[in-house]
């Protein structure tokens, strides 16, 4: 059996419920201390789309997995977002969420904490119901392929977002760095890709699933970066502290990304 194979093997025991648990709870989401890996997150997202300069009229979420907060921030700046991801249990989540549909994950404490960061006075109820409606398609992706939306791939998007998604289906460094260019055919020439990810992470756990993780560094993940042809505008890096160090994986620390796919060379 192929390793990348193997990977998508593993992942059908992947329990959304338990990921959320592990990573979108306290004490990883404790909102009360900018020091937190959550708030950090939230954080960067909300500083690049301030800056003006990533909007349009698509954007990609590549392995949204069963989260909405990626996108938060996102949602002024693009009339479409689509979210994607490898598996239909987390696709479905993501479709009761944006049904409104009660039983979901809370993700006020996210919403209400964006709309304070960003400062703009927005209700947390508005920016709730506004990410709901620019959230229009939920597709199932494959980073693996060359073509990872297959036949639903449209005109290439304005922007890409992804979270913790390449390293943790990848099951060495060349696939990572091959998926990273498969997502990128997604991309515009000149569009920018926000990326989140883990540092030397080697697993993590969701449910009755352990997951293998290529561990990166910030130097492999800008390696692959330039490889497939970004100009990288900021690289951040957040180490993870003893206290957040909980047993439901390994990773060091996390990584921020905000780059650009270089436009086509002209001759
Ligand atoms: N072939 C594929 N193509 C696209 N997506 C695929 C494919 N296979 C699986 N998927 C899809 O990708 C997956 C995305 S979730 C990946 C989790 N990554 C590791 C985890 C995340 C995390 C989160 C937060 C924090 N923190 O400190 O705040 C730390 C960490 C570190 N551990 C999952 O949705 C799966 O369904």
């Amino acid at each position: 059996m192929s390793s990348i194979v193997a990977v998508g093997e593993s992942y059908q025991k992947f329990n959304p419920r338990a990921y959320l648990q592990n990573n979108y709870m306290p004490p990883r989401a404790d909102f009360s201390s900018e020091d937190c890996v959550v708030p950090w997150k939230l954080r960067r997202l909300a500083e690049a789309f301030a800056t003006g300069d990533i909007h349009g009229r698509t954007l990609i979420d590549v392995g949204s997995g069963p989260t909405i907060y990626q996108l938060l921030s996102a949602c002024d700046h693009f009339e479409e977002i689509i979210a994607t991801d490898y598996l239909e249990v987390n696709r479905a989540v993501l479709r009761r969420w944006v049904q409104g549909e009660p039983d979901g994950f809370d993700w006020s404490p996210y919403i209400k904490h964006v709309c304070r960061i960003e400062g703009k006075g927005e209700q947390w109820k508005e920016k709730e119901q506004k990410l709901r409606g620019k959230l229009r398609q939920i597709l199932p992706i494959d980073v693996h392929q060359p073509e990872p939306l297959g036949s639903q791939v449209g005109q290439p998007a304005d922007a890409l977002v992804s979270t913790f998604c390449l390293e943790a289906v990848s099951p060495d460094r060349p696939s990572f760095e091959r998926a990273l260019s498969n997502v990128t055919t997604l991309l515009k020439p000149g569009g920018h890709f926000l990326l989140i990810g883990a540092l030397e992470e080697s697993f993590y756990l969701a449910g009755e699933a352990k997951l293998s993780v290529v561990p990166v560094s910030e130097a492999d993940v800008k390696e692959a970066l330039s490889k497939s042809g970004y100009h990288i505008h900021n690289f951040r890096s957040y180490l993870m502290p003893p206290s957040l160090k909980i047993g439901v994986d390994d990773v060091s620390g996390v990584f921020f990304v905000h780059a650009q796919k270089k436009p086509v060379a002209c001759d």
